[in-house]
């Protein structure tokens, strides 16, 4: 080639190198943090220029003559060649081709791209450097020896530069390499923790479990189905969808279709998944903020990053207590809006006795079109109905492939064909499909006693004589629970009575050691515990295990099914409960109770399984039996044993994670059969142990606790009047007040008249100064609330001693939602009115943030555009305090913004000045 060509290919690199530095510059506009890197790139690009410019002058000049000729191999050649695709390629790159807006504008070198591409650079620079020196070229056009060496010994000098620059490099690399495997660790950990500070609910076990049972290849057809592909698709105009089916049709296995389906094909970057499964055995811990901050946390876990939001939350929570219900939902409004979309599956919603709030949080979470929520329920529910009507509905039912698909596996499983031939099996699947009338369950049921028979032709007898309903499928199997020997036929009722009456699911320990205990024992007996597999064997497949080791009933059904029958399949069942509690609790095995140390507690509860359910449940069941004969000898043998009542007391204060001035010993040891009977509503134990003149009716505990506190707390309203009957004194007080004070924390309207109707004064203060409606806002007792105005409290008068002014204003900052639209409805208070600081309620909930209080009063028609005594207005709050939700919120209710605001301000300004 001869100089005049090469001359042009280098000038051909000059206008890509201009394109570089255009495009570098471009960076400094977009990108702060890159700054640094982007000004070195651009300086080495500028030096590159100088070079190229150079050399491109004495190529084309006359410098070199036109015999000068450049070989293929010729370094200047390869230079520039290498030099211009690098810079292409540096090109590309900067301008991110084909990518989004977003990455266009992010730096996209990583450190070692960087430094790397800074060398490269460097190189060409001393290669053309090289190439123009004038005694160079000069040589370059001979080819005398001496050239040759010369550029030998030049090329050693690049090759030996280069050897230190990649060993320079290689460090780097293991640096970095070290640095990013910290830092991940780090990253790790404390998303690790915010995940767990947010949740600790092991919502997948539920999944896998139905998972695991779920028959192969079934189910696919709901996923075909337009409502299903429409909704997730986010083609149907309404982002709710609801399937609903009759009992046992198979509603949860499909939900756990769909869930898989959604997992397996979203991404979960973009549009991750959350799900629940509601179970009508674990109310407890299926409360609203349960079940929002375990779908929050699966959302995150999908994320690659935690939102800053969600890990400024954690750190200005220190780390410690939980989530609110208000912050989840507002995490979450928020997530959906930054996502292409959320999937929200939820499953059971009829199983949910908690559903009412639940559903209003997440009705007001699906308001955003982002969030596509997906729920089953039986039809027929009046209020999932009513909430759900202008939604589309899904119908389910059991299909006839999946029943023969799960029919075929489970006899094959059985080992069928040891005993029978394809065509009984055939015979057999078509008869159980056929009567399935739109359930999945009758024909499980129905197979599972088949297959129960030992031989062929039992089990023809048995297919010829099938039950036609499901009731008639769980009477079968309860009389062959029946008909098994005696101790086990007793084992497997006495499990289904627990089972069926326990007011939370029990573990595996707790229930064996509940059916270990016998008459005329006075100790445990661990040789009398039965393990799981035969407590399972024993209740014929009524009962199972879950993944936390809880044994439950099989399926909803059957709770229903034996809750309707169990006056006739468990007599006396609530007594027998309360006298097994009763008896237990006095064991010898307790004896040195009640525990110092937090240590020995635990350890005897771990020892002990049952302990902590009696010493909770203990006295439900006894309430609902007392006129027992049983019950009442039972009963006052437990009252009778002081360590029995202290150490009953610590151990349920103690596992419902009361503060220790509840559980230490002294206070347990101060609290009496009286507060015992008066806490739990034992109404003809109270009058007994009063006219035994044992106890007084006052009897204080340490801290201050007296039978009508107790009473009045856990609402038991007769045993409260009973109490005022026998003299008792309700406006003693222990640490939060009186017993009105208790009474109206928690709510207990009935409660809070009968003691105003004995006397006690609405509107006194009393000792502790703290009023009644107080106490009210405490727990957004409305219906407290109601009463006590209702019965004269006087909300004027009880506002004076609060700085904040009318109650309607703390109501609003602490989040009293229940209470803000009450004052509302009954004219107790003007949406519009100001405190002492010129604030609307509408500012003072913005600025502690309640979210559903702010909703409230923007649905009550506050007005968005308020301002207080300089002129903000709440949404400049919610701008002040960066919640950005609540900015929406109030921008989606027409506030005005920010901006608006100000120039109206400085309008206003103007026209007094
Ligand atoms: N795809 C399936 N594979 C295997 N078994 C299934 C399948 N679908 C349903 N079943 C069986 O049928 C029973 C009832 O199904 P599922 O619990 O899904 O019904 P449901 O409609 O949610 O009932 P409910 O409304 O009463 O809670 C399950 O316990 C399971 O034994």
């Amino acid at each position: 080639m001869d100089p005049f060509s090469l001359s042009v290919g280098i000038a051909g690199i000059l206008p890509v190198i201009a394109t570089a530095i255009t495009t570098t510059k471009e960076y400094i506009d977009n990108v702060r943090s890159a700054r640094q890197s982007i000004a070195t790139l651009i300086t080495e690009l500028e030096a590159l220029q100088a070079n190229v410019t150079n050399l491109h002058e004495l190529l084309k000049g006359d410098l070199l003559n036109d015999n000068v000729r450049f070989q293929k191999s010729s370094v200047l050649l390869t230079c520039s060649a290498a030099c211009e695709a690098k810079l292409r390629e540096l090109c590309k790159k900067l301008s991110q081709e084909g990518k989004g807006k977003r990455s266009r504008l992010l730096w996209p070198f990583t450190e070692k791209d960087y430094q790397k591409t800074i060398q490269e650079l460097r190189h060409f620079s001393s290669w053309m450097q090289f190439a123009l020196s004038v005694d160079g070229c000069r040589l370059l056009s001979k080819t005398s020896d001496d050239v040759l060496k010369l550029m030998a010994q030049q090329l050693e000098q690049f090759s030996a530069i280069q050897a230190l620059e990649a060993d320079t490099l290689r460090i780097l690399d293991v640096v970095t390499d070290q640095k990013r495997v910290i830092e991940n660790n780090m990253e790790k950990e404390t998303r690790k923790s915010i995940l767990n500070w947010i949740s600790t609910s092991k919502h997948y076990q539920k999944h896998r479990l139905v998972q695991a049972s779920r028959a192969q290849n079934t189910g696919a057809w709901i996923l075909r189905r337009e409502e299903f592909i429409q909704w997730r698709d986010e083609k149907s105009t309404s982002n709710v969808l609801v399937c609903h089916g009759i009992q046992g049709s198979g509603k949860t296995n499909l939900a756990s279709i769909i869930i898989d389906e959604l997992l397996e094909t979203s991404s979960s970057e973009e549009s991750p998944v959350g799900y629940f499964y509601f179970d009508h055995q674990d109310q407890s811990s299926q409360s609203t903020s349960a079940v929002l901050s375990c779908i929050l946390k699966q959302l995150l876990e999908q994320l690659p990053m935690i939102p800053s939001p969600v890990a400024e939350l954690y750190e200005k929570s220190s780390h410690k207590g939980s989530i609110t219900l208000d912050e989840c939902q507002r995490l979450l409004t928020e997530l959906a809006l930054d996502l292409r979309c959320v999937y929200l599956v939820f499953d059971g919603l009829d199983e949910s006795t908690h559903r009412r709030p639940f559903l209003q949080s997440i009705l007001n979470i699906a308001q955003s079109q982002h969030v596509r929520l997906l729920v089953t329920s039986r039809p027929h529910i009046p209020d999932i109905r009513d909430l759900f009507q202008k939604h589309p509905n899904l119908m389910i039912e059991a299909h006839e492939e999946d029943l023969k698909s799960y029919l075929y596996q489970e006899l094959e499983q059985g080992g069928i064909y040891d005993i029978a031939d394809r065509s009984f099996v055939n015979r057999l699947v078509r008869k159980l499909t056929k009567g399935a009338d739109g359930m999945f369950l009758l024909p499980v049921l129905r197979l599972r006693t088949i297959l129960k028979e030992p031989t062929l032709g039992e089990m023809e007898d048995r297919m010829a004589d099938l039950s036609h309903s499901l009731n008639d499928a769980f009477a079968d199997t309860i009389s062959r629970i029946q008909r098994l020997p005696e101790s086990r036929s007793r084992l497997g009722m006495d499990a289904l009575k627990w089972l069926t009456h326990t007011t939370r699911a029990m573990t595996e320990s707790e229930l064996s050691d509940a059916l270990a205990i016998h008459s005329k024992q006075n100790a445990v007996n661990a040789k009398y515990r039965p393990t799981t597999k035969t407590i399972l064997e024993c209740c014929q497949g009524l009962a199972t295990v879950d993944a936390e080791r809880h044994v439950r009933l099989a399926h909803y059904a059957i709770q229903e099914y034996l809750t309707d029958n169990s006056e006739d399949l468990f007599p006396r069942a609530e007594a027998t409960i309360a006298v097994t509690c009763l008896r237990y609790l006095v064991f010898e095995n307790f004896q040195d109770g009640p525990w110092a140390a937090e240590r020995e507690i635990e350890s005897i509860m771990a020892a002990y399984p049952f302990l902590t359910w009696a010493a909770r449940y203990w006295g439900q069941f006894t309430r609902q039996t007392e006129t027992d004969a049983e019950v009442w000898s039972a009963l006052f043998n437990f009252f009778s044993s002081p360590f029995a009542t202290a150490m009953t007391n610590q151990v349920r204060q103690y596992s419902m994670s009361m503060i220790q001035d509840y559980w230490n010993a002294s206070e347990c040891r101060s609290f009496t059969a009286l507060h015992h009977a008066s806490r739990e509503g034992l109404q003809r134990a109270v009058n007994q142990l009063l006219n035994s003149d044992t106890f007084s009716v006052n009897e204080l505990t340490r801290m201050g606790a007296t039978p009508a506190i107790m009473a009045a707390a856990d609402g038991h309203v007769l045993t409260t009047r009973n109490l005022l009957a026998h003299g008792a004194n309700p406006r003693l007080r222990n640490w939060y007040g009186d017993a009105l004070h208790c009474a109206i924390e928690a709510d207990h309207i009935a409660t809070v008249r009968e003691l105003v109707r004995w006397g006690m004064d609405p509107n006194s203060v009393g000792d502790g100064g703290r009023n009644y409606l107080i106490s009210a806002l405490d727990t957004d007792s409305e219906g407290a609330f109601a009463a006590l105005v209702e019965l004269g409290a006087d909300i004027k008068l009880q506002s004076k001693d609060e700085r904040r002014g009318h109650l309607f204003f703390t109501a609003a900052a602490w989040g009293c939602a229940n209470i803000v639209s009450l004052m509302l409805e009954r004219g107790w208070a003007e949406i519009e009115m100001r405190n002492p600081n010129g604030l609307t309620a509408l500012h003072c909930a913005v600025a502690a943030a309640e979210i559903t209080t702010v909703r409230r009063l923007i649905d009550a028609g506050a007005n968005t555009d308020a301002t207080d005594k300089k002129g903000r207005t709440a949404l400049e709050y919610a701008k002040v305090n960066g919640n950005k939700t609540m900015a929406r919120l109030l921008l989606d209710a027409g506030a005005m913004p920010l901006d608006e605001n100000r120039a109206r301000n400085h309008t206003q300004r103007n026209q007094s000045n």
